[in-house]
């Protein structure tokens, strides 16, 4: 049966598992490996997947192989599965700032290498997931990884060069959102809502807002207006956070992200 396996089953590859699997792909098709066996024994007793000790292995044993430790990690665990790599497997890097060109270099022959930027709301059929693909690979494939990740949310197919850009704003920006729900929760409960309820108001929130902005089409500014009746209590916020800095706290994080990969 053709597998698709995992290299390192940290927070990451777990999401996607989980998503693959509530999804409807066959658990008995999933295979992981990772350092801590704890880890390995979590996973098949929660989503019913196969594990194995040896990165080795996955690489025999799968169609698609995703090398989803971190990046620091990339150079020993390619050196590990070179040769047990098949021609025709497509190995997926998700790792931050880890780009298509030295990690064929690493491979050193013909490799299918697809470059991925997940994020862990693949978890519950909401990810974001943006794709690149090396020269070796079909058409026909490009469309079986970028149906792999529809079913976990939605694949966007982007120039290699704005995959950092996609990781700083597509894989590490559903921590700025948690923190931005938070934040609005301990306000919520600051005026005495008790703190689930305070969750709830705050995710829904955020969750229609960003429908509002997929499903109109419309510009987020004209949103925005909309929200604030002159003379209202919006336009108080709106004010207050721009006195705080907020749109410059998040293009600076977005910054200092890509800093961080080297721009
Ligand atoms: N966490 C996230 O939201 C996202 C993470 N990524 C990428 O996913 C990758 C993994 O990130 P996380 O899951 O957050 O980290 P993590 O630390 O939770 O997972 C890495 C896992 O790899 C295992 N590991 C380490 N060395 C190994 C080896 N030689 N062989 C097998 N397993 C080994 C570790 O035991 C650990 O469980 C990173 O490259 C990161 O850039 C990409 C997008 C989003
Ligand atoms: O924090 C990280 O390095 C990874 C890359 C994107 C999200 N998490």
């Amino acid at each position: 049966m053709k597998k698709i396996g995992f290299i390192g089953s940290g927070n990451m590859a777990e999401a996607i598992i989980g998503g693959m699997v509530k999804a409807g792909h066959l658990p008995e098709q999933i295979v992981a490996s990772n350092r801590s066996w704890d880890k390995l024994q979590l996973l098949e007793e929660t989503y019913g997947i196969q594990t194995v000790e040896s990165n080795q292995d996955i690489a025999t044993l799968c169609e698609i192989v995703f090398l989803s430790v971190t990046p620091d990690k990339y150079p020993a665990v390619i050196e590990e599965i070179r040769d047990s790599i098949q021609d025709e497997t497509l190995i997926i890097l998700i790792a931050g700032g880890q780009g298509i060109a030295e990690n064929e270099a690493r491979f050193g022959r013909k490799v299918k290498l697809v470059k991925a930027m997940p994020n862990t709301p693949v978890l519950v059929g909401e990810g974001l997931t943006s794709l690149s693909f090396n020269s070796f690979i079909s058409e026909e494939e490009k469309q079986r990884v970028v149906e792999l990740f529809n079913s976990i949310g939605k694949a966007e197919v982007i120039e290699e060069k704005l995959m950092d850009t996609a990781s700083a704003v597509g894989g590490s920006s559903p921590a700025f959102m948690y923190m931005y729900i938070e934040a609005l929760a301990d306000a919520a409960v600051l005026y005495g809502m008790p703190r689930e309820k305070a969750y709830n108001i705050a995710a829904q929130a955020a969750l229609g807002a960003a429908k509002m902005v997929l499903e109109t089409g419309e510009h987020p500014a004209k949103l925005k207006d909309e929200v604030c009746s002159p003379n209202g209590t919006t336009i108080q916020s709106v004010a207050s956070l721009e006195t705080s800095g907020f749109r410059d706290a998040i293009i600076q994080a977005v910054r200092s992200n890509m800093e961080k990969m080297g721009h």
